[in-house]
């Protein structure tokens, strides 16, 4: 595995490299090197920590979609980007497929419209 790198900001747990506030750099874990509990979790968790900070700028970047489209919202949901968006996430993630992306999509994209309407 990647050695952790530590976050400049000074957080004690694992987590993303934010050098710069517009910049994430993650060290990918090699699942064939991990041979203990404990290190798989750790591994998990700067994993997630990464995730969290693109899942809460993704959000805020579909809040500023909704803003420009003419009908934002729930309502203005719009399956066919939601089918491209899944097809070219399932070529970076074959692994995971289509069908799983699809349903992490879906609660990914809801979260981020349900966050816009209620900041
Ligand atoms: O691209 C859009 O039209 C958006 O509203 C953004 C977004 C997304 O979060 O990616 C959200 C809802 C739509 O159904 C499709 C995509």
């Amino acid at each position: 595995m990647h050695d952790q790198v530590i976050d400049p900001a000074g957080h004690d747990a694992p987590g993303p490299a934010c050098g710069r506030p517009d910049e994430l750099r993650v060290p990918l874990p090699s699942p064939a090197e991990i041979t203990t509990l404990g290190a798989a979790r750790a591994a998990i968790d700067g994993l997630d920590a990464a995730l969290a900070v693109l899942l809460e700028r993704r959000a805020a970047v579909a809040a500023v979609v909704q803003r420009l489209k003419p009908v934002g919202g729930f309502a203005g949901r719009d399956p066919g980007r939601e089918r491209e968006i899944v097809a070219a996430m399932a070529e970076r993630a074959p692994s995971l497929g289509p069908e799983r992306l699809a349903r992490i999509m879906a609660a990914v994209i809801e979260a981020g419209l349900d966050a816009a309407e209620s900041p």
